[in-house]
């Protein structure tokens, strides 16, 4: 399957371009800046479920596939794989497309657990 076919008809929760400041001594992107990325598409989809605040509780699996290079355009995808009475688990997917071209690969892929809370920090049921 192509990555067009894979991609197609997904919305990606978010979209940046990878600048200079985001990068490491080798010119690549840095790591931290993806995961702080993904961290953040997976809390918007995390808190729209949920329908109010939600914290990372942990991250599993995290790859660095392919590296990401400056002007490159980021799009994290997100899915909900598991809902628990407060947790949710959401799987992440970064990809990248080069500036002038069509062409696109992930780069980046975790499973993301959020738990909703409340105004007090502690876990809230999801309503289902
Ligand atoms: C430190 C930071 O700033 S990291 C960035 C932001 N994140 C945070 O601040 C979160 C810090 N952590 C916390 O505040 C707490 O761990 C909380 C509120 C998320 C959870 O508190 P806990 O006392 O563990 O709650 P509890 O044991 O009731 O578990 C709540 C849910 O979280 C799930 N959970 C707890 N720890 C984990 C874990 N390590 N991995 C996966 N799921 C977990 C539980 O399975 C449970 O799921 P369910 O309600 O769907 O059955």
């Amino acid at each position: 399957m192509t990555e067009t076919e894979i991609l197609a008809g997904r919305d990606p929760a978010i979209r940046v371009t990878a600048m200079p400041r985001d990068t490491n001594a080798y010119g690549d992107i840095f790591g931290g800046w993806l995961v702080s990325i993904m961290d953040n598409a997976a809390g918007l989809t995390a808190a729209r479920h949920s329908k109010g605040r939600a914290v990372t509780v942990a991250m599993d699996g995290m790859q660095f596939l392919q590296p990401v290079k400056v002007g490159c355009e980021v799009s994290v995808y997100t899915e909900i794989e598991k809902v628990g009475r407060s947790s949710m688990v959401i799987a992440v997917e970064a990809w990248r497309r080069e500036r002038h071209s069509e062409e696109a690969c992930k780069v980046t892929q975790a499973k993301f657990t959020f738990v909703a809370v409340d105004d007090d920090g502690r876990p809230r049921s999801i309503a289902k």
